[in-house]
């Protein structure tokens, strides 16, 4: 009989299910489902996630867990099935689903290590005629270390260990071991304080007349209790005088663990509650519901279709407050936070300490301090991006998702999960609330919200009675007639002359995907491409260079063209670039700041630029999609989009759906303060329904005409999708490969339900950094069953496949 723990080891497999047994020793009795561990694998050590312990005869040969990594099971049972849940819904291990639950990529790295083999008695004289004086060295260097790393001896004698420690290894001398680290390393720091209580400090003080230094440090530790080293410098008190005090056994010094928070500087008093807005009636009747919901700790979601600036915020604030009142935790999901300072800062403000941010810029202490705070119940509300939803919560109250439509919610990488599917699934099993909020709710949360599987709250109206701002649509083709050839039509150059006049702020949005930046030669009309990816090469103007956006190499612009030698190669610069020096020459004394990848790369970097124009520093914010999305500045009264329907044209059927909530929310950034918002839209397509719409603000509008094409197309949410990419360095072999799963899919799916299989056909970027891609999609009204095949067949662990259950773009 022994205690065996199944165990989900923290590696990289490809197997979704895959468990491994050990033995749980005695002093180890305590371990049960959710503890992390260390255990042996294969030729080393790995962390391990415990999911289940049971009772068994037959332990015969298992291996032991070796230790634990904390002081408790890390994981509650809320994570365990949020993290099997996600394993069964998008066919990835189970390991890799609960990874997300810890901080970092894991606890352990696990180095090769060497020791003497103990069991051994000396060499016997046939063996040492075969030791040579490198490997007499290693020997005694092992007898004075023990357990040494690999990389260690390297360092001390040279590559050329290796040999002498396979021949020692052979020899029965030394033997290889696992060494594991944790790569954590909390932070300590020193405190002082009295050794003795204060009356008796207090009488000590007459005696230490002539030593003031003493003195005044007693004096100071009866004050307050505790001291940092780095302030003994303010009170002028020495090393020496501490170091006496201790001896004298008045002192005494105690190292504590300190806790990273990097935005604590951010965090301030929680504002007075009389300084609290007056909310809106709708605002209001939002609460109302969800503090209901919240009240009766039975899981509910709430759909937010807020217009822009109705003031969606300030009802999350409300929400969180109330689930904080019940001591249970919140989780605010943004899109990115680089882009969400405001939000940050409203809830710093109302919140204060409790607040944490978790980002991915985080240092690895950082962001393992900032769970570890979560985890105690220190903290209490939890903002950041996708990772947030994995928060170490064990008192979950609350879920919020901002901006709930953004792409940016669904990880592309695996496991390709969707964060909103995770929060509703996660506050399901925590009996939580989930509140989703947008002025362009996704197709999917709407027809939800409709189904009745949200309770859908509309916030119609933006405060103080603000109305929306006017739209008008320049059809560029009529621009191109009347002889304008700029980037900037002529209703936008007045707008933003009459803008400059009132001193107010613009925002200018170019829509770069797809957007002419590739470099021509206009000799043979060779254009040039990376060699690696199936793409274009992208122009910086600002330092000469070409540059791929997929891998990311990049190298001096060519003079000459490449195919032809031709001298009249023609750069095309950034769109944005492009613009830049257009509206240059149209407002030579307008201070215009760019945002976009270029200017966007170092640190805070978009902090930076946005607080900046919302100080008023520049007059014309200029940039790719990131200006569209929730800025909140009052003095912007401008807009303008710019090639608003290239989006369209990406072979993606979520072009419209992308291009309409880009045009809505970038509107949405005009006429939040007391002064009215204008707003042009430029396009060739102006009688396209989501340009429209978007101009008109008119949600359901394009909602209806898009809900009535998915539906006839069986697309998302009117059935399930799933996307096969098969993937090699091969051409004729991934076609091949690809070819052969589609028939085998065909044969297998042909019977479940409403099933389609459509290719395969090559990826719209069919190549990338040498990878050739073919796509293969399902089309299907009984995604369980589906799925289930998937994994009978073996295609959810083949390497050369990538799953991605409910993608979201097709590219
Ligand atoms: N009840 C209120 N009274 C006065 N001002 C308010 C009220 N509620 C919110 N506001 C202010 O209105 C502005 C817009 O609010 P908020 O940024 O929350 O809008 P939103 O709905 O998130 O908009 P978007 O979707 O465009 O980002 C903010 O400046 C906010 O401080
Ligand atoms: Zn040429
Ligand atoms: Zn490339």
């Amino acid at each position: 009989m022994g205690r065996i723990a199944e165990v989900a080891v923290n590696i990289a497999v490809r197997t979704i299910a895959a468990t491994f047994s050990y033995l749980i020793p005695p002093e180890l009795a305590f371990v049960g489902r959710g503890w992390r561990v260390r255990v042996p694998f294969g030729q080393r050590e790995a962390e391990g996630f415990v999911v289940a312990v049971k009772e068994q005869a037959e332990a015969e040969g298992l291996k032991p867990v070796l230790s634990v990594l904390d002081d408790e099971p890390w994981f509650d049972e809320n994570m365990l099935q949020t993290a099997e849940w996600m394993s069964n819904y998008y066919l990835c291990p189970l390991a890799e689903a609960l990874r997300l639950f810890v901080p970092g990529k894991g606890e352990l790295k696990s180095h090769i290590a060497y020791r003497l083999n103990e069991s051994e008695s000396k060499p016997s004289s046939s063996l040492s005629c075969q030791i040579s004086d490198e490997m007499n060295q290693v020997l005694n260097y092992l007898r004075a270390k023990s357990l040494t790393a690999q990389h260690q001896l390297v360092k001390k004698f040279g590559p050329n260990v290796l040999t002498a420690l396979r021949k020692l290894e052979r020899l029965n001398l030394v033997e290889r071991a696992a060494m594991s680290i944790s790569k954590f390393r909390p932070r300590y720091e020193q405190r002082l304080m009295l050794a003795v209580n204060r009356r008796e400090a207090a009488e000590t003080l007459d005696r230490l007349t002539g030593k003031p230094a003493q003195q005044r440090l007693l004096t100071v530790l009866m004050e307050e209790s505790e001291l940092t080293p780095n302030r003994l410098k303010q009170y002028r008190i020495s090393a020496d005088t501490v170091k006496r005090l201790i001896a004298a056994g008045l002192v005494r010094s105690e190292r504590r663990r300190v806790m990273r928070n990097s935005y604590a500087q951010l965090c301030r008093e929680p504002a007075p509650q009389e300084n609290r807005m007056a909310l809106t009636n709708e605002q209001r009747q939002a609460v109302t519901q969800i503090l209901a919901a919240i009240a009766s700790r039975e899981h509910k979601s709430f759909l937010i279709h807020g217009v822009t600036g109705s003031g969606k915020t300030q009802v999350y604030i409300e929400a969180a407050a109330a689930a904080r009142q019940q001591g249970r935790q919140v989780i605010v999901m943004v899109p990115e936070i680089a882009l969400t300072g405001q939000t940050v800062s409203r809830f710093n403000e109302r919140f204060g300490e409790d607040v944490v941010v978790v980002h991915s810029r985080l240092s690895a202490g950082e962001r393992h301090d900032a769970w570890q705070r979560i985890r105690a119940g220190e903290a209490g509300i939890v903002i950041g991006a996708r990772s947030a939803v994995f928060a170490p919560c064990t008192q979950i109250g609350l879920i919020i998702l901002d901006e709930e439509h953004e792409f940016t919610y669904k990880q592309e990488e695996s496991p390709r999960y969707h964060t909103r599917e995770v929060a509703l699934m996660r506050a399901r099993q925590a009996g939580a609330s989930v509140v989703l909020g947008s002025a362009t709710p996704s197709l999917e949360s709407y027809y939800q919200a409709l189904a009745g599987r949200h309770v859908l709250l509309t916030l119609s109206e933006r405060v103080d009675g603000r109305a929306l701002p006017a739209v008008t649509v320049v059809d560029m083709r009529e621009e191109l007639a009347a002889g304008r050839r700029g980037v900037i039509s002529q209703p936008l150059r007045e707008l933003l002359t009459q803008t400059r006049q009132e001193g107010g702020q613009a925002i200018i949005l170019l829509n770069r995907r797809g957007y002419a930046t590739f470099v021509l030669c206009r000799e043979c009309g060779h254009v040039l491409r990376c060699e690696h990816c199936d793409v274009s090469l992208v122009y910086h103007a600002t330092d000469k260079t070409i540059r791929c956006h997929y891998c990311q190499k990049t190298r001096q612009a060519p003079s000459l063209c490449p195919a032809c030698g031709s001298r009249y190669i023609r750069y095309f610069g950034t769109g944005t670039q492009k613009v830049e020096e257009e509206l240059a020459a149209l407002f030579p004394e307008a201070r215009v700041v760019r945002m976009d990848q270029d200017t966007t790369t170092g640190k805070m970097a978009h902090e930076r630029i946005l607080s900046a124009f919302s100080r008023g520093e520049y007059d014309i914010l200029l940039g790719t999609q990131m200006v569209a999305k929730g800025i909140d500045i009052p003095n912007v009264t401008a807009v303008g989009i710019i090639a608003a329907d290239t989006s369209l044209n990406l072979p993606d059927f979520r072009a419209a759906e992308k291009t309409f909530a880009l045009i809505t929310q970038a509107a949405g950034r005009a006429g939040r303060g007391s002064q009215p918002g204008h707003v042009v839209v430029q396009t060739y397509n102006p009688e396209h329904y989501a340009i429209k719409a978007g101009a008109a603000h008119d949600y359901h509008a394009f909602y209806n005409i898009e809900a009535a094409y998915r539906r006839q197309l069986h697309y998302p949410p009117f059935g399930g999708l799933i996307k096969l990419t098969v993937h090699g360095t091969e051409e004729t072999l991934v076609c091949g490969h690809a070819q052969n799963l589609a028939d085998e899919l065909n044969r297998a799916l042909s019977s479940i339900g409403k099933t389609q299989v459509v290719g395969p056909f090559p990826a719209p970027i069919a190549k990338i950094e040498d990878i050739f891609r073919m796509n293969i999609l399902i089309k299907s009204n009984a995604m369980a069953e589906v799925k289930e095949t998937l994994v009978s067949m073996g295609v959810a662990s083949r390497r050369d496949v990538i799953l991605d259950i409910d993608p979201l773009n097709l590219l």
